[in-house]
Order: C-alpha cells, then structure tokens, then sequence
C-alpha cells in the first residue's frame, strides 16, 4: 500500500457507493476496501460494469482495492485503521442492526472519521453517542446512481455532493472540519467534480429534504415518476407542494432559512424527459425498506415539535408507515398477531 494514500472502508457499496469507491480510488488519493452483501458473488466474479456520464460509458469488470463480503473487525484481524468509513447503505433505523451496529467493528477510536453519505435528518445522532471521539461527517449528494442489477451500475446524473462536519462534543471543531476537508481533497483528487466542502450542515439537510420528503415519499406511495406527477397537476398541488411548503415551514422554525423560491424552483428540477423514480420509489417497487423514518418521521417530528402544522406530511407518513409494515411481513420480519399493549385490540 503507498503510505501516502488514506484507507478508506466503504459499507453499503450499491449506486452511491460503487461511485464513490470509483472516484476515491481512481482519485489517486485513496485506497479502498468495499463491503458488498447481496452482489457480493457477482462482483468477486465478474467486477463491476459502470456506465458513467462522468468516468466513461463502457467501464468493464472494475474493482476496488480490496472488497468484503462483512465488515473488516480491525482489532480482531489486526488491521491497520482506517482513516475513513463511508457509509452509503440506505439509513433505516427502524429496523435493526443500526449504522452504528453495522460499522462497529471497523472503527478506530480517535482516529477513524465516518462520513454519511445518506440523505435525511438527525442520522448522525446515534453515532455521535456510540462514537465520542470520532469526527462524523455530512456528505449530501445530488447524484444519480443506480445498481440496476448485482454490479452493473448506471450513473447518470452528475456527483455533486456538500460535505462538512456534525456536530461531535467530543471532537474539536477544528479536527472535525480538517477531517471533513481532506475527505473533499481525497474524494476530489482531479478537482473536475462538484463535490465540495460546505460547513452549514443543519442548511444543506434541510434544503434536500424539500425534494427528498416531498418527491420521494409520494413516488413511493404512488410508486410514479417526477415528471408523471408533475403532468397530473394535482399530484403537485394536492401533495408534493403542500409537502414543500410544511418542510420549508419546519426548516424555519428550526432555524434554518429557507427562501421562499425553494418549492417551486424544486419542484421543476428534474429534467423534463428523464421520467426519474427517487430512490424511496425504486425501494417501494422492489419490495425494499425506505428511508422514511430519515426523511419523513425526523423533519416531521422536528417541525411538530416547535408548532408547525404538518398535515399533508403526516397522512402521506402514516401512508408509508403501512407499506413498511406490508413489506416487513412478505420478508418475514413482521407477524400480524395482537400485543397486550394495542389500543385497538
Ligand atoms: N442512488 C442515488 O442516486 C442517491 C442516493 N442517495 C442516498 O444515498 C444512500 C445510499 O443510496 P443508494 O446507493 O441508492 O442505495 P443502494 O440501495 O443502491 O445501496 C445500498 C447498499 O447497501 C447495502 N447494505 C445495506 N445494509 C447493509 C449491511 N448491513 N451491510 C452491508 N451492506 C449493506 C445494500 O446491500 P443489499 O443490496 O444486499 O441490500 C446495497 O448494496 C441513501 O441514503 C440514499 O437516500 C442520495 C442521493 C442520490
Ligand atoms: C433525487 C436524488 C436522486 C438526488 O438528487 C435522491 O436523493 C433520491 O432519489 O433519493
């Protein structure tokens, strides 16, 4: 290994992932180490295929430096530390194991920075409590990228991310920011991505949830694309805007500014041909868990917890709440049966 490059485990190598291990490892900057899980046996045989609007259409078989089908336990295996975990599974904290569990054993403490490349609200929470003296980092992407089956991947919208530190009590601010820039420095090795450093975390979050808590959790009831919603009208009138507006509300009422352009400029910034599912839908249709305790339930409490009325965002909630619980009981991790403590028995 070139001493000088960072060691960089990533876990949860699917669309954002696999395009993160590509451009930190070809970056030059970084060695990788990808956990793989349900593609794993694809990819230890064939690699990955990438078609990529950014790093080339016809990427054949690629791999990173090393790849995992479980996450490496340092101390156990004797391993050198990480500099840095990226964590790019989808965020589900209401069913177990949690991001924490999940990456335990891969962390140094005092020395390795997390970096959650996730959408949502409040995820860093349980980290900042399970890892005191690690640096955790923001990363908010705007890219497009889908695993469309095991280890071919599409990547077709730019990797545009911001990137800046959480709040960690137990790490300075300075250490916390200069962990966050040299993740911008490793990650945008060639300076040709628009994947920069932006320290007004609690702003970036706030501002992607107004297309995240709006598109994707009525896609994902609807199980429709943006432009399909935006030609119905009413699906924008009735749902999505209404969605917006309670986000924009809430963001305000937790201190973050946002203006009153947002909604609408949000609402017309997918390309009108592209007939694009957010991610929450994709998950929806293939039967997955969504993110929608991350992107509904937190901004969702956030806002109702200082007076803001949320009503659009908790029926389309409760509608969510019930298609998670359809799929957990088709995986077999939900059985319809009454507890003592139901109020509805
Ligand atoms: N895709 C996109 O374009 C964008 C996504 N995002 C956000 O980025 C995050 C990642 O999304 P995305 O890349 O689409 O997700 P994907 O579903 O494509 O990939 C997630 C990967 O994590 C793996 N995984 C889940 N749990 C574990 C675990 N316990 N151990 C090891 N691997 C695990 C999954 O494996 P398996 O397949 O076996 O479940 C899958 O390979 C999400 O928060 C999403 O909201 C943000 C912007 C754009
Ligand atoms: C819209 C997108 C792809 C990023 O801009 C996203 O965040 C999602 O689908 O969840």
């Amino acid at each position: 290994m070139a001493q000088d490059k960072a060691r960089v485990l990533i876990v949860g190598t699917g669309g954002v992932g696999t395009m993160a291990a590509y451009a930190l490892e070809t970056g030059g900057k970084a060695e990788v180490t990808a956990v793989f899980r349900s593609n794993y046996a694809a990819v230890e045989k064939d690699g990955i295929d990438i078609d990529s609007i950014e790093h080339g259409h016809d990427i054949k078989g690629w791999r990173p430096t090393a790849i995992r089908k479980t996450v490496p336990n340092v101390k156990e295996e004797n391993l050198q530390p990480f500099d840095f975990i990226l964590v790019t599974t989808k965020n589900i904290p209401d069913l177990p194991p949690t991001v924490a569990d999940i990456i335990e054993p891969a962390v140094t403490a005092g020395k390795t920075a997390i970096v959650l490349s996730q959408n949502g609200l409040n995820i860093e929470k349980p980290l900042v409590e399970r890892f005191p003296t690690n640096p955790i980092i923001s990363s908010i992407s705007y890219i497009g990228a889908t695993e469309k089956s095991h280890g071919k991947i599409i990547h077709d919208d730019a990797d545009a991310q911001k990137i800046g530190p959480f709040t960690n009590p137990g790490v300075s601010p300075a250490a916390a920011e200069a962990a966050a820039r040299r993740y911008v420095a490793i990650y945008n090795a060639t300076g040709k991505l628009d994947v920069t450093f932006d320290g007004d975390v609690k702003f970036v979050r706030w501002r992607k949830l107004v297309y995240n808590s709006s598109f994707n959790s009525v896609a994902a009831v609807l199980r429709m694309d943006t432009c399909r919603m935006r030609m119905s009208q009413h699906v924008i009138d009735d749902l999505v805007r209404p969605i917006m507006l309670e986000i924009v509300a809430a963001a305000r009422a937790n201190g973050v500014p946002l203006t009153d352009d947002v909604p609408e400029k949000v609402i017309r910034v997918d390309p009108t041909d592209t007939f694009f599912k957010p991610s929450m839908c994709q998950d929806a249709e293939k039967g997955n868990f969504m993110e929608i305790e991350t992107i509904v339930g937190e901004p969702l409490r956030e806002g109702e917890a200082k007076g803001v009325a949320m009503p659009t965002l908790r029926t389309v909630y409760g509608l969510l709440k019930g298609i998670q619980l359809q799929h957990r009981e088709k995986k077999g991790v939900w059985e319809a049966k009454w507890t003592p403590d139901n109020p509805y028995l």
